[in-house]
Protein backbone atom coordinates (compact mmCIF):
# COMPACT_ATOMS: atom_id res chain seq x y z
CA UNK A 1 0.00 0.00 0.00
CA UNK A 2 1.58 3.23 -1.01
CA UNK A 3 1.09 6.33 0.38
CA UNK A 4 0.03 8.78 -2.58
CA UNK A 5 -0.76 12.80 -3.09
CA UNK A 6 -4.32 13.25 -3.56
CA UNK A 7 -6.29 15.81 -4.89
CA UNK A 8 -9.41 16.33 -2.51
CA UNK A 9 -13.03 16.67 -4.16
CA UNK A 10 -15.45 17.91 -1.48
CA UNK A 11 -18.56 17.14 -4.02
CA UNK A 12 -17.14 13.75 -4.68
CA UNK A 13 -16.57 12.59 -1.02
CA UNK A 14 -19.97 14.36 0.31
CA UNK A 15 -21.61 11.37 -1.68
CA UNK A 16 -19.84 8.77 0.35
CA UNK A 17 -21.64 7.10 3.73
CA UNK A 18 -19.38 8.09 5.75
CA UNK A 19 -19.65 11.88 5.14
CA UNK A 20 -23.57 11.86 4.36
CA UNK A 21 -24.76 15.20 5.89
CA UNK A 22 -21.31 16.75 7.23
CA UNK A 23 -21.10 20.15 6.78
CA UNK A 24 -18.44 21.35 4.31
CA UNK A 25 -16.39 22.88 6.85
CA UNK A 26 -16.20 19.97 8.55
CA UNK A 27 -15.30 17.53 6.13
CA UNK A 28 -12.37 19.42 5.21
CA UNK A 29 -11.03 19.72 8.41
CA UNK A 30 -11.97 16.02 9.18
CA UNK A 31 -10.08 15.32 5.69
CA UNK A 32 -6.50 16.43 7.15
CA UNK A 33 -6.92 12.70 9.40
CA UNK A 34 -6.82 10.87 6.17
CA UNK A 35 -4.13 9.44 4.23
CA UNK A 36 -5.06 8.62 0.26
CA UNK A 37 -3.22 5.41 -0.92
CA UNK A 38 -2.97 3.57 -3.89
CA UNK A 39 -3.74 -0.14 -3.64
CA UNK A 40 -2.25 -2.82 -6.25
CA UNK A 41 -4.77 -5.28 -7.74
CA UNK A 42 -4.77 -8.40 -5.59
CA UNK A 43 -3.08 -6.41 -2.26
CA UNK A 44 -4.77 -7.47 0.67
CA UNK A 45 -6.16 -4.77 2.54
CA UNK A 46 -7.54 -6.90 5.41
CA UNK A 47 -7.24 -10.20 6.79
CA UNK A 48 -8.29 -12.60 9.28
CA UNK A 49 -4.49 -12.79 10.72
CA UNK A 50 -3.98 -9.36 11.34
CA UNK A 51 -5.45 -6.77 13.61
CA UNK A 52 -6.55 -3.76 11.84
CA UNK A 53 -5.86 -0.49 13.11
CA UNK A 54 -7.63 1.26 10.11
CA UNK A 55 -10.93 2.39 8.58
CA UNK A 56 -10.38 2.63 4.98
CA UNK A 57 -13.05 5.11 2.35
CA UNK A 58 -12.35 3.41 -1.26
CA UNK A 59 -12.05 6.35 -3.43
CA UNK A 60 -11.55 4.28 -6.83
CA UNK A 61 -11.48 0.80 -8.21
CA UNK A 62 -12.99 -2.09 -6.19
CA UNK A 63 -12.74 -4.31 -3.21
CA UNK A 64 -13.51 -7.89 -3.03
CA UNK A 65 -14.81 -9.36 0.43
CA UNK A 66 -13.92 -13.14 1.24
CA UNK A 67 -14.79 -15.28 4.03
CA UNK A 68 -13.01 -18.47 5.30
CA UNK A 69 -10.32 -17.87 2.62
CA UNK A 70 -9.20 -15.82 -0.21
CA UNK A 71 -10.28 -18.22 -2.93
CA UNK A 72 -13.40 -18.04 -2.22
CA UNK A 73 -15.66 -16.69 -4.29
CA UNK A 74 -16.03 -13.04 -3.16
CA UNK A 75 -19.40 -12.29 -0.58
CA UNK A 76 -19.47 -8.55 -1.58
CA UNK A 77 -18.04 -6.28 -3.66
CA UNK A 78 -17.46 -2.58 -2.35
CA UNK A 79 -17.43 0.03 -4.87
CA UNK A 80 -16.19 4.00 -4.45
CA UNK A 81 -18.16 5.62 -1.50
CA UNK A 82 -17.76 2.62 0.65
CA UNK A 83 -15.52 1.94 3.96
CA UNK A 84 -14.19 -1.60 4.79
CA UNK A 85 -12.84 -2.23 8.42
CA UNK A 86 -14.89 -0.53 10.61
CA UNK A 87 -15.97 -3.21 12.85
CA UNK A 88 -12.40 -4.00 13.42
CA UNK A 89 -11.21 -0.31 13.71
CA UNK A 90 -13.73 0.56 16.29
CA UNK A 91 -13.32 -2.69 17.89
CA UNK A 92 -9.19 -2.90 17.63
CA UNK A 93 -9.79 -6.63 16.91
CA UNK A 94 -8.98 -8.60 13.97
CA UNK A 95 -11.11 -8.47 10.87
CA UNK A 96 -13.53 -11.40 9.97
CA UNK A 97 -13.18 -11.35 6.42
CA UNK A 98 -10.52 -10.86 4.00
CA UNK A 99 -11.16 -7.75 1.91
CA UNK A 100 -8.70 -7.43 -1.52
CA UNK A 101 -8.48 -5.07 -3.97
CA UNK A 102 -10.35 -6.57 -6.93
CA UNK A 103 -8.56 -4.08 -9.39
CA UNK A 104 -5.86 -1.24 -8.93
CA UNK A 105 -7.66 1.23 -6.57
CA UNK A 106 -7.29 4.55 -4.29
CA UNK A 107 -8.21 4.53 -0.72
CA UNK A 108 -8.87 7.19 2.49
CA UNK A 109 -7.12 5.93 5.10
CA UNK A 110 -8.11 6.93 9.15
CA UNK A 111 -5.73 5.74 11.87
CA UNK A 112 -8.00 4.82 14.70
CA UNK A 113 -5.69 7.09 16.81
CA UNK A 114 -7.99 9.84 15.54
CA UNK A 115 -11.28 8.49 15.91
CA UNK A 116 -12.30 9.71 18.82
CA UNK A 117 -11.53 13.18 18.38
CA UNK A 118 -12.95 12.96 14.94
CA UNK A 119 -16.12 12.10 16.17
CA UNK A 120 -16.27 14.74 19.30
CA UNK A 121 -15.80 17.23 16.10
CA UNK A 122 -18.50 15.60 13.97
CA UNK A 123 -21.15 13.81 15.47
CA UNK A 124 -23.20 13.44 11.77
CA UNK A 125 -19.95 11.40 11.19
CA UNK A 126 -20.44 9.08 14.19
CA UNK A 127 -23.90 8.95 12.97
CA UNK A 128 -22.85 7.89 10.08
CA UNK A 129 -20.10 5.23 11.54
CA UNK A 130 -22.88 3.47 13.39
CA UNK A 131 -25.43 3.02 10.52
CA UNK A 132 -22.81 1.51 8.35
CA UNK A 133 -22.28 -0.85 11.20
CA UNK A 134 -25.68 -1.96 11.88
CA UNK A 135 -25.70 -2.45 7.61
CA UNK A 136 -22.53 -4.72 8.05
CA UNK A 137 -24.49 -6.77 11.34
CA UNK A 138 -27.63 -7.09 8.92
CA UNK A 139 -25.89 -8.31 5.89
CA UNK A 140 -23.91 -11.10 7.90
CA UNK A 141 -27.54 -12.25 8.82
CA UNK A 142 -28.65 -12.35 5.55
CA UNK A 143 -25.51 -14.55 4.45
CA UNK A 144 -25.85 -17.06 7.62
CA UNK A 145 -29.64 -16.97 6.48
CA UNK A 146 -28.75 -17.93 2.53
CA UNK A 147 -26.01 -20.31 3.73
CA UNK A 148 -28.18 -22.18 5.74
CA UNK A 149 -30.98 -21.96 3.40
CA UNK A 150 -29.60 -22.97 -0.04
CA UNK A 151 -26.31 -25.06 0.96
CA UNK A 152 -24.98 -26.93 -1.80
CA UNK A 153 -24.68 -30.19 0.47
CA UNK A 154 -27.31 -32.85 0.63
CA UNK A 155 -27.89 -33.69 4.00
CA UNK A 156 -28.98 -37.33 3.52
CA UNK A 157 -26.38 -38.30 0.98
CA UNK A 158 -23.28 -35.95 1.65
CA UNK A 159 -23.14 -35.27 -1.73
CA UNK A 160 -23.88 -32.00 -3.57
CA UNK A 161 -27.17 -31.33 -4.01
CA UNK A 162 -28.84 -29.89 -7.55
CA UNK A 163 -28.13 -26.03 -6.96
CA UNK A 164 -23.89 -26.94 -6.86
CA UNK A 165 -24.24 -28.86 -10.25
CA UNK A 166 -26.09 -25.88 -11.86
CA UNK A 167 -22.62 -23.57 -10.70
CA UNK A 168 -20.56 -26.09 -10.85
CA UNK A 169 -21.73 -26.87 -15.11
CA UNK A 170 -20.75 -23.47 -15.81
CA UNK A 171 -17.29 -23.57 -14.46
CA UNK A 172 -16.82 -27.44 -16.11
CA UNK A 173 -18.28 -26.67 -19.59
CA UNK A 174 -16.49 -23.55 -19.53
CA UNK A 175 -13.00 -25.11 -19.11
CA UNK A 176 -13.71 -27.79 -21.50
CA UNK A 177 -15.12 -25.58 -23.98
CA UNK A 178 -11.86 -23.64 -23.51
CA UNK A 179 -9.73 -26.58 -23.86
CA UNK A 180 -11.83 -28.11 -26.52
CA UNK A 181 -11.86 -31.11 -24.55
CA UNK A 182 -15.33 -32.91 -24.21
CA UNK A 183 -17.42 -33.48 -21.16
CA UNK A 184 -20.03 -36.33 -20.28
CA UNK A 185 -22.79 -36.45 -18.31
CA UNK A 186 -24.19 -39.50 -16.66
CA UNK A 187 -27.69 -39.62 -15.23
CA UNK A 188 -28.69 -42.24 -12.65
CA UNK A 189 -32.26 -43.81 -11.42
CA UNK A 190 -32.67 -46.52 -8.82
CA UNK A 191 -34.73 -48.99 -10.32
CA UNK A 192 -37.75 -50.32 -8.37
CA UNK A 193 -37.28 -47.76 -6.03
CA UNK A 194 -40.59 -47.43 -4.27
CA UNK A 195 -40.89 -51.01 -4.45
CA UNK A 196 -37.79 -51.24 -2.24
CA UNK A 197 -39.74 -48.26 0.24
CA UNK A 198 -42.34 -49.77 -0.16
CA UNK A 199 -40.97 -53.59 0.90
CA UNK A 200 -38.14 -52.46 3.59
CA UNK A 201 -39.64 -48.82 5.14
CA UNK A 202 -38.53 -45.25 4.27
CA UNK A 203 -35.66 -45.37 6.24
CA UNK A 204 -34.36 -48.73 4.42
CA UNK A 205 -34.58 -46.82 1.35
CA UNK A 206 -32.49 -43.53 2.81
CA UNK A 207 -29.30 -46.21 3.73
CA UNK A 208 -29.94 -47.79 0.12
CA UNK A 209 -29.34 -44.22 -1.48
CA UNK A 210 -26.44 -43.56 1.01
CA UNK A 211 -25.03 -46.93 -0.24
CA UNK A 212 -25.54 -45.36 -3.79
CA UNK A 213 -23.80 -42.35 -3.07
CA UNK A 214 -20.70 -43.96 -1.41
CA UNK A 215 -20.05 -46.71 -3.99
CA UNK A 216 -19.88 -44.44 -6.61
CA UNK A 217 -18.50 -41.61 -5.23
CA UNK A 218 -15.19 -43.08 -3.86
CA UNK A 219 -14.75 -44.74 -7.52
CA UNK A 220 -14.51 -40.69 -9.65
CA UNK A 221 -12.07 -38.76 -9.93
CA UNK A 222 -11.40 -35.49 -8.16
CA UNK A 223 -12.56 -33.67 -10.78
CA UNK A 224 -15.75 -35.60 -11.59
CA UNK A 225 -18.78 -33.64 -9.72
CA UNK A 226 -21.22 -36.20 -8.16
CA UNK A 227 -24.78 -34.43 -7.53
CA UNK A 228 -27.77 -35.77 -5.76
CA UNK A 229 -30.39 -34.46 -8.36
CA UNK A 230 -33.62 -35.93 -6.58
CA UNK A 231 -34.56 -37.89 -4.99
CA UNK A 232 -33.48 -41.38 -6.20
CA UNK A 233 -31.99 -39.58 -8.82
CA UNK A 234 -28.12 -38.91 -9.05
CA UNK A 235 -25.75 -36.81 -11.81
CA UNK A 236 -22.11 -37.50 -12.46
CA UNK A 237 -20.35 -34.53 -14.74
CA UNK A 238 -16.84 -36.44 -16.35
CA UNK A 239 -14.56 -33.33 -17.62
CA UNK A 240 -12.43 -34.34 -20.43
CA UNK A 241 -14.08 -37.76 -21.49
CA UNK A 242 -15.94 -38.14 -24.59
CA UNK A 243 -19.03 -40.51 -25.07
CA UNK A 244 -16.77 -43.25 -25.93
CA UNK A 245 -14.68 -42.92 -22.66
CA UNK A 246 -17.52 -42.34 -20.41
CA UNK A 247 -19.34 -45.65 -21.14
CA UNK A 248 -17.04 -47.92 -19.76
CA UNK A 249 -16.85 -45.78 -16.56
CA UNK A 250 -20.45 -45.68 -16.09
CA UNK A 251 -20.71 -49.59 -17.10
CA UNK A 252 -17.74 -49.86 -14.02
CA UNK A 253 -20.29 -48.07 -11.80
CA UNK A 254 -23.38 -49.48 -12.63
CA UNK A 255 -21.94 -53.27 -12.27
CA UNK A 256 -20.25 -52.43 -8.69
CA UNK A 257 -23.87 -51.57 -7.77
CA UNK A 258 -25.41 -54.76 -9.06
CA UNK A 259 -22.45 -56.91 -7.04
CA UNK A 260 -23.62 -55.72 -3.90
CA UNK A 261 -26.40 -57.98 -3.06
CA UNK A 262 -26.62 -57.17 0.40
CA UNK A 263 -25.29 -54.48 2.39
CA UNK A 264 -24.89 -53.75 6.15
CA UNK A 265 -27.07 -51.06 7.65
CA UNK A 266 -28.34 -49.74 11.61
CA UNK A 267 -31.25 -51.86 10.26
CA UNK A 268 -29.40 -54.76 9.71
CA UNK A 269 -29.01 -56.58 6.59
CA UNK A 270 -30.63 -55.31 3.67
CA UNK A 271 -30.67 -55.56 -0.07
CA UNK A 272 -28.60 -53.91 -2.39
CA UNK A 273 -30.25 -51.91 -5.26
CA UNK A 274 -29.08 -51.21 -9.22
CA UNK A 275 -29.28 -48.57 -11.29
CA UNK A 276 -30.37 -47.72 -14.98
CA UNK A 277 -27.64 -45.06 -16.32
CA UNK A 278 -28.23 -42.47 -19.19
CA UNK A 279 -24.70 -41.08 -21.10
CA UNK A 280 -24.90 -37.70 -23.16
CA UNK A 281 -21.95 -35.65 -23.95
CA UNK A 282 -21.86 -31.91 -24.26
CA UNK A 283 -22.45 -30.43 -27.62
CA UNK A 284 -21.40 -26.95 -28.24
CA UNK A 285 -22.94 -24.55 -25.97
CA UNK A 286 -25.44 -27.28 -24.74
CA UNK A 287 -26.89 -25.41 -21.82
CA UNK A 288 -27.46 -27.46 -18.62
CA UNK A 289 -30.91 -27.99 -18.93
CA UNK A 290 -29.78 -29.36 -22.49
CA UNK A 291 -27.32 -31.81 -21.69
CA UNK A 292 -29.68 -32.94 -18.90
CA UNK A 293 -32.65 -33.49 -21.10
CA UNK A 294 -30.57 -35.95 -23.32
CA UNK A 295 -29.68 -37.29 -20.87
CA UNK A 296 -32.64 -37.91 -18.87
CA UNK A 297 -33.63 -39.12 -22.24
CA UNK A 298 -31.26 -42.36 -22.59
CA UNK A 299 -31.76 -42.82 -18.97
CA UNK A 300 -35.64 -43.29 -19.86
CA UNK A 301 -34.46 -45.70 -22.66
CA UNK A 302 -32.32 -47.52 -20.19
CA UNK A 303 -35.38 -48.11 -18.43
CA UNK A 304 -37.31 -49.39 -21.35
CA UNK A 305 -34.89 -52.06 -22.18
CA UNK A 306 -35.35 -53.55 -18.82
CA UNK A 307 -33.51 -51.18 -16.56
CA UNK A 308 -30.10 -51.86 -14.22
CA UNK A 309 -28.04 -51.13 -17.88
CA UNK A 310 -26.96 -47.90 -19.36
CA UNK A 311 -28.03 -46.20 -22.50
CA UNK A 312 -25.98 -43.61 -24.52
N1 LIG B 1 -36.24 -43.65 1.15
C1 LIG B 1 -36.31 -42.61 0.32
N2 LIG B 1 -37.10 -42.69 -0.76
C2 LIG B 1 -37.15 -41.65 -1.61
C3 LIG B 1 -36.39 -40.49 -1.37
N3 LIG B 1 -36.65 -39.64 -2.39
C4 LIG B 1 -37.52 -40.23 -3.21
N4 LIG B 1 -37.84 -41.48 -2.74
C5 LIG B 1 -38.76 -42.46 -3.30
O1 LIG B 1 -38.30 -42.93 -4.53
C6 LIG B 1 -39.41 -43.53 -5.20
C7 LIG B 1 -39.29 -43.34 -6.67
O2 LIG B 1 -40.30 -44.05 -7.27
P1 LIG B 1 -40.60 -44.02 -8.81
O3 LIG B 1 -40.31 -42.65 -9.37
O4 LIG B 1 -41.99 -44.56 -8.99
O5 LIG B 1 -39.56 -44.93 -9.48
P2 LIG B 1 -39.14 -46.44 -9.21
O6 LIG B 1 -40.05 -47.13 -8.28
O7 LIG B 1 -37.71 -46.41 -8.81
O8 LIG B 1 -39.31 -47.08 -10.62
P3 LIG B 1 -38.28 -47.02 -11.82
O9 LIG B 1 -37.49 -45.78 -11.72
O10 LIG B 1 -39.15 -47.01 -13.05
O11 LIG B 1 -37.45 -48.26 -11.75
C8 LIG B 1 -40.67 -42.90 -4.59
O12 LIG B 1 -41.36 -43.90 -3.89
C9 LIG B 1 -40.12 -41.87 -3.63
O13 LIG B 1 -40.89 -41.78 -2.45
C10 LIG B 1 -35.58 -40.43 -0.22
O14 LIG B 1 -34.88 -39.45 0.07
N5 LIG B 1 -35.57 -41.51 0.60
Amino acid sequence: MKHIKWQEDLQQLSQARLFHNVAPGNLKRLLTEFRACALAAGEVVLSPFNRNQHLYLLLAGRLDVHLGSIDNTPVANLMPGECAGEISFIDNNCPSAYVVAGEPSTVLRLHRDALVGLLRQSPQMMQNLLELLCERVRQGNRIILDTEQHANIDTLTGLYNRRWLEHIYVRESTRCAFNESPLSMLMLDVDHFKAYNDTHGHLAGDYALCLVAHTLRSQLRPKDSMTRFGGEEFVILLPELGENDARPIGERLRVSLEQITSFYSPLGVLPGVTVSIGLAQMRQRDSLQGLIARADSALYQAKQNGRNRLHG
